[in-house]
């Protein structure tokens, strides 16, 4: 059997014979994830849209793989419905059964709300909620339904707004009200669905998306993480595979927040600009704040 470099907390062949998808499952995150589900015994689909990627990372993982467990990639971008129908029913065609659905795929840019372009903002609401939806419901028609399974929404740590990333944030919040939907929705076809709300993780791909100034604000931000630190990958995939696991059987509609506490503390990244507050309510000169 070939070195693997991943170690898992979980038991060996937890997953065996098992089957997951995961969206954006070449790069950062959704690699982590989709590696250690193979290491436990998990086949996995990894889907996005660059084949170069994803070729790549399909034979990292085939190092990964026990207990039987295969990969498969294939191209999809989560933005066109036809691309998911075919991610499901070339899953099922390939290893006959969808157990997890992980929707990682996704991303934005760093923009102003004001600024910000109705292209721009249909880019990022069709990829992060409308591309989660469409995977969801797909897993749902073609397997789900009959054979229950547990679906993993990677999230954003949006608990208290996000200034320059308004149409992320927007997104993610609803997709948290969607898992919360259908956990009840869908309890009586047995499929569990949970969110992961990563704070600041850190991975290449991730950084190079800000560029050079983003490598800057990533290392400044460090500083507003009560944990002190920036994520890893592999504690995403803790977390993901977690919730896949028998143990999380009565968890569902929840958001996990794998953060080092940044989510209660101050904005990651941008502060509130100096400016001359207004006035406020008051009905007597004495009540009018002195300080
Ligand atoms: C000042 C620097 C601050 C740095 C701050 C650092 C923040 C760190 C955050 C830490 C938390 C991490 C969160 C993460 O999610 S990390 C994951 C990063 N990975 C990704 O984001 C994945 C890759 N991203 C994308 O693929 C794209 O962002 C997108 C989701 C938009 C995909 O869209 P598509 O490929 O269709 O997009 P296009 O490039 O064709 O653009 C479409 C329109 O979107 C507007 N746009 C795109 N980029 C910008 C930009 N940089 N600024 C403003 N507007 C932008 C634009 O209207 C595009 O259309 P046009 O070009 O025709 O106008
Ligand atoms: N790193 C962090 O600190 C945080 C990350 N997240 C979220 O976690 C997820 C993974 O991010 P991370 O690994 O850090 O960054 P990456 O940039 O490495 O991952 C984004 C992945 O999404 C895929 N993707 C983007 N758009 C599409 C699409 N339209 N269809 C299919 N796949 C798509 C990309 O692949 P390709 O380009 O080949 O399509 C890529 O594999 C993302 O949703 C991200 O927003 C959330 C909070 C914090």
């Amino acid at each position: 059997m070939a070195n693997s470099a991943v170690k898992s907390v979980f038991a060996p062949g937890l997953f065996k014979s098992r089957v997951a998808i995961v969206t954006g499952g070449g790069t950062g995150i959704g690699q982590a994830i989709s590696r250690e589900l193979a290491h436990l015994g998990c086949s996995v689909v990894i889907a996005s849209r660059k084949a170069d990627r994803l070729a790549a990372a399909a034979e990292k993982l085939a190092v990964d793989c026990r207990e039987g467990a295969r990969v498969h990639h294939t191209v999809c971008n989560i933005r066109q419905e036809a691309d998911v129908q075919r991610l499901v029913s070339e899953t099922l065609d390939k290893f006959g059964r969808l157990d997890f659905l992980v929707n990682n795929g996704g991303g934005q840019f760093v923009c102003p709300a004001s600024d910000m372009k109705l292209k721009g903002w249909n880019a990022v609401i069709e990829t992060n909620l409308t591309g989660t939806f469409l995977c969801i419901r797909e897993a749902h028609r073609q397997w789900m339904k009959r054979n229950g399974g547990s679906i993993v929404n990677i999230v954003m740590d949006a608990y208290k707004g996000w200034p320059m990333f308004a149409h992320s944030a927007a997104a993610r919040s609803a997709v948290e009200n969607l898992s919360k939907t259908l956990a009840v929705e869908w309890a009586s076809d047995r499929i569990r669905i949970n969110c992961v709300a990563p704070g600041i993780i850190y991975s290449e791909t991730a950084v190079a998306n800000y560029g050079e100034q983003g490598r800057e604000v990533f290392l400044r931000s460090k500083a507003r993480v009560p944990a002190r630190r920036f994520g890893h990958v592999e504690e995403i995939s803790a977390a993901v595979a977690f919730l896949c696991s028998p143990a999380a059987g009565y968890v569902t509609g929840q958001t996990l927040y794998v953060d080092g506490a940044v989510s209660l503390y101050r904005t990651q990244f941008f502060d509130v600009p100096e400016f001359e507050p207004a006035e406020g309510w008051y009905w007597e000169e004495s009540s009018k704040a002195k300080l």
